[in-house]
């Protein structure tokens, strides 16, 4: 007799999820380690920036009342008493009647309180003395960055959890960070299962297929911020199979098989699990695809048995797996954004469960448009390279319109968005 197993509706089987996700271990690592890593500690500014008035332009730091009443006329005339360049400091203030030739990102001098560009003057030499003339007046504080304009010292800049890029690391080496506190990326080892799957470099044979799906996960894990671990393709034998997940449970934080998780007479999935005492939180959702992913725990681990469909498999990861990396590296948005959007075109077959579209966003005249992309069945891979998100149909819609708004999830991976 077949297991009938009791289904949930996707917010139950991901709260189940969220109510058990932890943050992961700390580590300290170098600046130039940080790319895509996961800050376990809040950024404060540990001093002003800039950290002195600065001139933003190549010119003369001058006293604005000097250049009171200033025509072309009647042009003032200030001798220019040294030249500073970025990383100098001036040797003497500036007072009445002088200027100190300065260009851009040095310190303004003492007595000085504006900056006039070298375009605005004309230059000239009283013997051997350098000169200015300006024609026109300039206002007191004009062209000097202040102390502190950019960022005060104390100020919180980046906040635990935030995902390094480019300008987080920049950030993080204006203040000094040259080691910072990270949330260590859980290792995620990864199974393919079926007798059915050749890898990648091997030549097809009658009744086989290549692996998938067990690279793609690989990527959604490196993009989730985790570490993934290729165990290989497990072949239809239970006891091979459940060999090799204890021995990868040991190894590993969390555990990803991709399918031989339905009811079929070699989808072990479901038996491994049973001889592992797993605490099993769902294994029927009310979604499509993906409806037979299953989640469990087992002791202090993760085990994920997502669907041997290639979409349905991607689906479980982004909806299950993802959040749960998240969290583990201190993420308080671990979910992907939701965003509405305008659906370009009908969408038929009213379904019982929630249908997770894969779908393209684009952005035109400031409105999202959705459009379902190539085969919606879930043994499709041609759809997953085109879609940059999944249209949610709740349960038991009726047909959906052109025209009608619409949620999506918007997927954190190529094409990106806006996807035009
Ligand atoms: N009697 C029932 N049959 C099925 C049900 C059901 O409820 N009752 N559910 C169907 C749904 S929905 C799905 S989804 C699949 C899930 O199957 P499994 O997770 O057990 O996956 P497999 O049977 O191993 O494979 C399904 C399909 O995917 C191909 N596959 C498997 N692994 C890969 C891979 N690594 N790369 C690419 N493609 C892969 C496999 O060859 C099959 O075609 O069950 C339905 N059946
Ligand atoms: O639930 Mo299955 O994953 O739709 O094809
Ligand atoms: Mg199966």
């Amino acid at each position: 007799m077949v297991e009938i197993r009791q289904s949930i509706p996707v917010d139950e089987a991901i709260r189940r999820i969220m109510e058990r996700v932890k943050t992961g271990a700390t580590e300290r690592i170098s600046l130039a380690e940080a790319q895509g890593r996961s800050l376990a500690e809040d950024i404060v500014a540990s001093h002003d920036v800039p950290f002195f008035d600065r001139s933003p332009v190549d010119g003369f730091a001058i006293k604005a009342q000097d250049t009171k009443g200033a025509e072309p006329d009647t042009p003032r005339r200030l001798v220019v008493v040294e030249t500073l360049g970025a990383g100098y400091v001036a040797t003497q203030p500036v007072v009445g009647g002088k200027a100190v030739r300065i260009m851009t990102g040095a310190p303004i001098p003492e007595g000085a309180d504006a900056v006039i560009m070298l375009e605005h003057v004309t230059e000239t030499l009283e013997g051997d003395q350098p000169v200015i003339e300006v024609t026109s007046p300039v206002a007191a504080g004009e062209n000097i960055i202040r102390r502190g304009e950019d960022m005060k010292e104390g100020t919180v800049l980046l906040e635990a959890g935030r995902q390094m890029a480019a300008g987080e690391i920049a950030l993080l080496a204006t203040f000094g960070y040259g080691e910072i506190n990270v949330f260590q990326q859980p290792v995620i080892g990864v199974f393919a299962t079926g007798s059915e799957l050749v890898s990648v470099d091997e030549p097809l044979a009658p009744g086989k297929i290549r692996n998938s799906n067990s690279p793609m996960l690989e990527a959604q894990i490196r993009q989730a911020g985790a570490i993934p671990r290729y165990y290989g393709i497990l072949v239809d034998d239970f006891d091979q199979s459940y060999a090799a997940v204890v021995g990868a449970l040991k190894e590993v934080d969390y555990v990803i098989t991709t399918g031989g998780v339905s009811v079929g007479d070699f989808d072990y999935v479901p038996a491994i699990l049973d001889k592992l005492q797993a605490e099993v939180l769902f294994n029927k959702v009310e979604m499509r695809p993906g409806s037979v992913t299953t989640v469990a725990t087992v002791g202090d681990k993760w085990f994920f048995g997502l669907s041997g469909n290639p979409s349905a498999c991607f689906v479980g990861f982004e909806l299950f797996v993802r959040p749960i990396v998240k969290t583990y590296l201190g993420s308080s948005t671990p979910h992907l954004r939701k965003a509405a959007a305008l659906l370009t075109t009908d969408l038929g077959r009213p379904n019982e469960f929630a249908r997770f579209v894969r779908a393209r966003l684009t952005l035109e005249d400031a409105t999202l448009s959705v459009t379902p992309v190539g085969l919606e069945k879930s043994g499709i891979v041609s759809s997953l390279a085109e879609a940059n998100a999944l249209l949610v149909v709740p349960p038991r819609t009726e047909k959906l319109r052109a025209g009608e708004k619409v949620d999506v999830i918007c997927l954190d991976m190529n094409p990106g968005l806006p996807g035009a």
